[in-house]
């Protein structure tokens, strides 16, 4: 029986300023309850504009709400023109980063070298990696998406410790599933997402592959997360579009349109 907590996290791509920012938290804050937070974890990974919004209003009201940014430098510090680096990020109190999103490596050419230096940087701050895995329509349609999958993983994860490995989300996003209204079936998600941790458990060990929590993204929505959730290697979601609308992602929150409370 896993006792990995799940972790529902609404990405928000490059979408809401930072006042519609304050409103759209403002609006989950007030529908969540204490039962949903001892159910899951709740995230939200605004645009960098908007994190210091967020976190003055999660600080103000003290919620539970966690909240983090959607990528980050692979530097710490210097003349790197329009990066944001993890300390920003980790003054901010991020508690999230999302790392090597397929769409910034599809549109900023970013590579598994890339994704590792990111994620290292994540953990010189304290910043826990969501690292984004998955394949593209070709890979899928060929058959290869487990090797092709198992590859992202053992890239980002070079030289980065069992101690550190422990606390990493990965999310498994098949590219093809995204924003497309294309849901992988249950035996898709389940079949990568158990072979991911079981990569985990050939580079740490059972106990360390135990306790990642593996999120399953690509058009994640209310009527389809229960069946998602119920997979025994998804531990949470990583909600794009769905994510937008408040009342939509609290009901995906809930794992569906049966709502706990
Ligand atoms: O990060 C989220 C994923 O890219 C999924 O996006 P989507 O829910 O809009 O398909």
């Amino acid at each position: 029986m896993s006792t990995r907590t799940p972790l529902m996290a609404g990405n928000w791509k490059m979408n809401l300023n930072h006042l519609e920012a304050i409103a759209h938290v403002q609006k989950l804050a007030f529908a969540l309850t204490d039962k949903d937070y001892e159910a899951v974890e709740v995230a939200v990974l605004p645009p960098f504009t908007d994190l210091r919004s967020v976190q003055t209003l999660v600080d103000g009201d003290k919620l539970k709400i966690k909240y983090g940014a959607q990528d980050l430098s692979a530097h710490d510090a210097g003349a790197y023109t329009g990066e944001i680096s993890g300390s920003m990020l980790a003054k901010l109190k991020c508690a999230f980063v999302v790392i090597g999103h397929s769409e910034r490596r599809q549109y900023h050419r970013e590579d598994d070298a890339l994704v590792n230096a990111k994620v290292k940087a994540a953990y010189r701050h304290e910043l826990t990696p969501i690292l984004c895995v998955g394949e593209g329509l070709e890979v899928r349609k060929a058959g290869n998406q487990v090797a092709h999958t198992l590859a992202q993983v053992d890239g980002a994860l070079k030289d980065i410790p069992a101690d550190q490995a422990r606390g990493i989300v990965i999310a498994y996003e098949p590219v093809w599933a995204i924003g497309t209204g294309e849901v992988a079936t249950l035996e898709d998600a389940q079949e990568v997402c158990g072979a991911i941790r079981g990569r985990l458990a050939e580079l740490y060990g059972q106990e360390v592959a135990d306790e990642v929590r593996i999120q399953y993204g690509g058009s994640v929505k209310s009527g389809n997360i229960a069946a998602i959730m119920a997979q025994p290697d998804v531990d949470g979601a990583l909600v794009g579009g769905a994510s937008l609308d408040a009342e939509e992602f609290v009901k995906i929150v809930r794992f569906g349109d049966q709502a706990v409370g």
